[in-house]
């Protein structure tokens, strides 16, 4: 704490410390999460759904309070309308007009809160829908209208943009034009923080990741840092029956590391040669195993494995 207190906080755009987000009655949010987004870098914040990542957004443009923790937003830990103005976000969508055009609803955002009409066929253009402006937002793709709330959050000549999600929901050009605009905010400066419950659709965007689960942050690194410490372990994948059961069974052998559940079966932290025990242990326990390999894995997989749960948290 004294450290971030003392020491310019110029390089960084986002610094949260134990950052924690309680709601009466339930689970932990965000949990003591302490990271921080340096000024000009693409951060994709990933997590699967209900990771927490839009609540960890929210508190960082004061739309939700923290438990306990603290936040600084461009350098400032009191977020006064002066730096939300610097601070461009689709956490809340803007709620468009079907009946109105992209230009009229960008207008009427515009004089609702205050900020230049000028900056309007900017956005649009930055966007690329300056060729479809004047249409009705009703006639918009998916991808057409997750780049107008983009264009909004454009508006203000922000310094730091926080995305949640911004390629849910597109097909692979929507998201190829998506990434391709993120980048481009950072060229010219600016610093975005994404969040996405898919890591492999942001990796190649993003300078830096941060994975989320149950509230926790437990990977920040590169991508190729988190494959590299995390993709490394060898496993096997176990496509079996009676899985909590199965789980439990492959645990007790010596050679497993660790033994995670999935859909259709284990995932289990064990070098290639412990297969042969462990499909014999299994069977013995009236196990139907119907498959058993190594596993291959790609950038995807490793943050599935990362965020998917350990038989000790799925009994907890
Ligand atoms: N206002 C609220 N009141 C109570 N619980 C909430 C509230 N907002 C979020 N939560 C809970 O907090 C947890 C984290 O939710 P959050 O929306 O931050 O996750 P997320 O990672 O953004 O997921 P998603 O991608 O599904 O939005 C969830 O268990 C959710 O049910």
């Amino acid at each position: 704490m004294g450290k971030h207190m003392t020491e310019p906080t110029d390089g960084l755009a986002i610094e949260t410390t134990g950052l924690t987000k309680r709601f009466a009655g339930k689970k932990t949010a965000v949990d003591d999460v302490t990271l921080d987004v340096r000024r000009g870098e693409v951060y994709g914040f990933v997590g699967l759904n209900g990771a927490g990542k839009t609540t960890f957004m929210r508190m960082l443009v004061g739309l939700a309070r923290p438990t306990s923790g603290t936040l600084k937003v461009l350098g400032s830990s009191r977020l006064t309308n002066e730096v939300l103005r610097r601070v461009g976000t689709t956490i809340e969508k803007p709620a468009f007009y079907p009946g109105m055009t992209g230009r009229q609803n960008l207008t009427l955002l515009a004089r609702y809160t205050g900020m230049g009409v000028a900056d309007i066929d900017a956005s649009l253009k930055t966007v690329d829908l300056a060729g479809r402006a004047d249409d009705k937002f009703r006639t918009y793709s998916l991808g057409m209208k997750q780049r107008l709330a983009l264009a909004a959050a454009l508006m203000g000549d922000a310094e730091l943009l926080i995305l949640d999600e911004p390629t849910n929901g597109l097909d692979p050009s929507g998201m190829a034009a998506m990434r391709d605009l993120i980048r481009e905010q950072a060229a010219s400066g600016r610093t975005v923080m994404l969040s996405s419950h898919l890591l492999g659709e942001i990796a190649q965007v993003c300078d830096r990741v941060g994975v989320i689960h149950h509230g926790r942050l437990i990977a920040v690194g590169t991508t190729g840092e988190i494959e590299s410490k995390y993709g490394a372990r060898p496993s096997l994948v176990v496509t079996c029956d009676e899985i909590p059961r199965a789980a439990v069974i492959a645990a007790e052998l010596d050679t497993v590391e660790e033994v995670r559940e999935q859909a259709d079966g284990l995932l289990v932290f064990a070098p290639e040669d412990a297969a042969g025990p462990l499909t014999s242990a299994l069977v013995a326990a009236g196990v139907t195993v119907r498959g058993i390999r190594p596993n291959q894995r790609s950038l995807e997989d490793v943050f599935l494995e990362m965020t998917s749960d350990t038989v000790a948290e799925r009994q907890a």
